[in-house]
């Protein structure tokens, strides 16, 4: 049916939505509309022309109807034949599987968002599992280095030094007025890579599609940030290509007004977004959650939703040795890494083992873990003199003072600095968790004393990207006679065993977490992010996969599923909003909660374009 634009009246063009089956074609939405649904349906936008053509929000490549090309004044400017999305999915397929490297597809991808979003995202959701590890982890990790040189475009703001007592007007260059999620970083510790200064912006894109692809986040609603303060990377400073501030971090009270400004200027437009902090060094990280947990919608994900994952791969471990969740205060932990990362895991542990009533007190919770950095053990000082069994090495550098946080696990019975093996060794540990971003950390002499002890030992690398894993799968696998029960950060393939078997691996990372729990969210409209939310984002993961699989070492559902995971915690963390009293979003009478956040989820579909003038 062709539509001419000049002759539709706005009865006859509303008599035409009907016959096109538009449900909303009553009351005209704006575009961005805070009701997710009428993404759904119809998408009323002021543009014209190549402004639509050109825009990744509303283009739909080959596939504009003759009448859409007609009634938006883009006849001609697209290849005559209609062509709908399951022929550009196949086309873009294939130029994907052209694409030589990871880094090279993650190029492709990239320039498929920047033109046609609802493409890609369509394209991410039917190949999900292949395709995170581009557009996130391992992959996203090489990008991040290699930003400055792969740059093409921009996505997301940028807030730096420079921009100081200008932020509050910059937030109104966005063009959105509706945002629901930002992802903010600093690039201060991108993954394991270190300090990447702006080139940190790939994991703030990288987390919200993310977002959108496993969340049902409106692509329109997301928000990709960096807080350009400097970087102390010498070889980025030196490289004439890098695009961030040419000058070391700023910190103190210098970078702590900084963000300051930033978050007021945020919330100043968008007052119900809700931002994760992303890959901030310890110990800005819990300074700038403890700061606006309780004045902004906000959570830290490498330290609260890391806990809710790992913590959830733990209670699924217990479960396929035949053990119960509530059997968690039984474990002994060792805990590699006393960062953002190991202490925000350990605190999701303990807050688990008080929650299941089966401690006496927090302290005796903390007993059961012990934790490293890169120093040692976190240990008695005055004990290490006298130990004469301590094979120390001798360790570089003095450890800094010890904040109140990792004072909580402190062993006064134990020497400190312990290396890991001779930890091992006196703790018979039954998990291992690594978060030190530092590859080899798990020492072959150190997993097989712990495959001594524990017939199956959970071993979990969860440092990013893989070739910063604390040990590789084959490896956990071999140390342990094929018994351990494995997950890592970053995907790895399951291994075959020497007896033929197949040895399990999963991915505990936080993306399995964070897209539910903005979701969830996002649908409450919830005022605060509380500690239940993360324990029970846990028990919804950890209660995912079936006997069958836990025993065959299988904790959570595939990367394929996510979109399930997330469907199955945003549901529980909106229900945890509303019982807790911080959701604000009105229900209506009747309405299911799980119905409701299902139908909020976005959906990457054509939907039929009208300008607004046709209302
Ligand atoms: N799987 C997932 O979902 C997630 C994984 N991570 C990963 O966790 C890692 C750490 O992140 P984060 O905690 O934020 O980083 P931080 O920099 O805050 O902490 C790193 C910690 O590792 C310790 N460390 C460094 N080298 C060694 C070593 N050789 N032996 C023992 N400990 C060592 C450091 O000790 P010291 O203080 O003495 O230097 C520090 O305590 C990253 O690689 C990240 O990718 C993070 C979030 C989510
Ligand atoms: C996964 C993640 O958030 C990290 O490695 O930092
Ligand atoms: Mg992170």
């Amino acid at each position: 049916m062709l539509l001419c634009r000049r002759t539709l009246a706005k009865s006859s063009w509303k008599s035409s939505a009907r016959s096109l089956g538009l449900r909303h074609y009553g009351v005209p939405p704006v575009v961005g509309a805070s009701d997710p649904r009428l993404d759904k349906t119809v998408q009323v936008t002021a543009s014209k022309g190549v402004n639509i053509t050109h825009d990744p929000l509303l283009s739909k490549g080959t596939a504009f109807s003759l009448a859409e090309r007609e009634r938006l004044a883009i006849r001609g400017l697209v290849p005559p034949r209609c062509q709908e999305m399951d022929k550009q999915l196949l086309r873009v397929k294939r130029n994907l599987d052209d694409c030589r490297t990871p880094l090279a597809k993650f190029v492709f991808l990239s320039a498929l968002q920047d033109r046609n979003e609802t493409l890609f995202y369509r394209l991410l959701i039917n190949h999900l599992e292949e395709l995170a590890g581009i557009i996130y982890t391992p992959t996203v990790g090489l990008a991040c280095l290699r930003s400055h040189s792969i740059y093409r475009r921009s996505r997301g703001m940028y807030f730096s030094t420079q921009d100081r007592g200008a932020m509050s007007a910059m937030v109104y260059n966005w063009p959105h007025d509706e945002v629901d999620v930002i992802v903010v970083t600093d690039g201060s510790r991108v993954l394991g890579l270190g300090d990447l200064g702006a080139n940190g912006m790939q994991i703030p894109i990288g987390k919200l599609s993310l977002y959108v692809a496993a969340g049902g986040i409106r692509p329109r609603a997301v928000l990709p940030v960096v807080l350009d303060v400097g970087t102390n990377n010498e070889s980025l400073l030196n490289d004439p290509l890098y695009l961030g501030m040419d000058h070391p971090r700023i910190e103190g009270e210098a970078y702590y007004s900084f963000v300051d400004e930033w978050i007021t200027a945020v919330k100043s437009r968008w007052p119900n977004a809700l931002i994760q902090f992303e890959d901030f060094k310890y110990p800005h990280a819990y300074n700038l959650l403890n700061k606006y947990r309780n004045k902004v919608t906000c959570f830290n994900d490498d330290i609260q939703s890391t806990s809710s994952i790992t913590l959830a791969g733990i209670l699924a471990g217990l479960k396929a040795r035949g053990r119960k969740q509530e059997d968690l205060h039984q474990e002994r932990i060792i805990c590699v890494g006393a960062g953002s990362a190991g202490v925000g895991v350990c605190e999701g542990i303990i807050d688990c083992m008080v929650a299941q009533g089966r401690v006496r007190s927090r302290d005796e919770a903390y007993s059961q873990i012990w934790m490293m950095d890169q120093h040692g053990l976190l240990g008695n000082p005055a004990l290490s003199a006298e130990d004469a069994t301590q094979q120390t090495v001798t360790r570089k550098g003095e450890r800094t003072q010890l904040d109140e946080r990792q004072q909580c696990y402190v062993k006064a019975d134990l020497p400190d600095r312990l290396t890991l093996e001779e930890v091992v060794e006196r703790v018979k540990p039954t998990a291992i968790l690594g978060l030190t971003g530092i590859r080899g950390v798990f020492s072959e002499k150190a997993i097989r004393t712990m495959a001594k002890y524990e017939e199956k030992p959970i071993v979990f690398p969860l440092s990013n990207p893989d070739t910063h894993a604390e040990c590789t799968a084959e490896e956990a696998f071999a140390w342990t006679d094929g018994r351990a029960i494995f997950a890592s950060g970053s995907p790895f393939a399951d291994v075959t065993l020497p007896n033929g078997k197949i040895g399990r691996t999963n991915q505990c990372n936080n993306s399995y977490s964070f897209p539910g729990l903005g979701l969830g969210i996002t649908v409450s409209r919830a005022n605060e992010v509380t500690p239940t939310m993360f324990l029970e984002t846990a028990r919804v993961i950890a209660d995912m996969a079936s006997p069958a699989q836990l025993k065959e070492g299988t904790l959570f559902p595939g990367v394929a599923n996510l979109r399930d995971v997330a469907l199955a915690v945003g549901t529980r963390v909106c229900e945890v909003a509303y019982e807790e009293g911080v959701a604000t979003a009105k229900l209506k009478e009747g309405e299911m909660l799980s119905e409701v956040v299902k139908n909020s989820m976005f959906q990457p579909e054509y939907v039929p374009l009208v300008h607004h003038s046709h209302y």
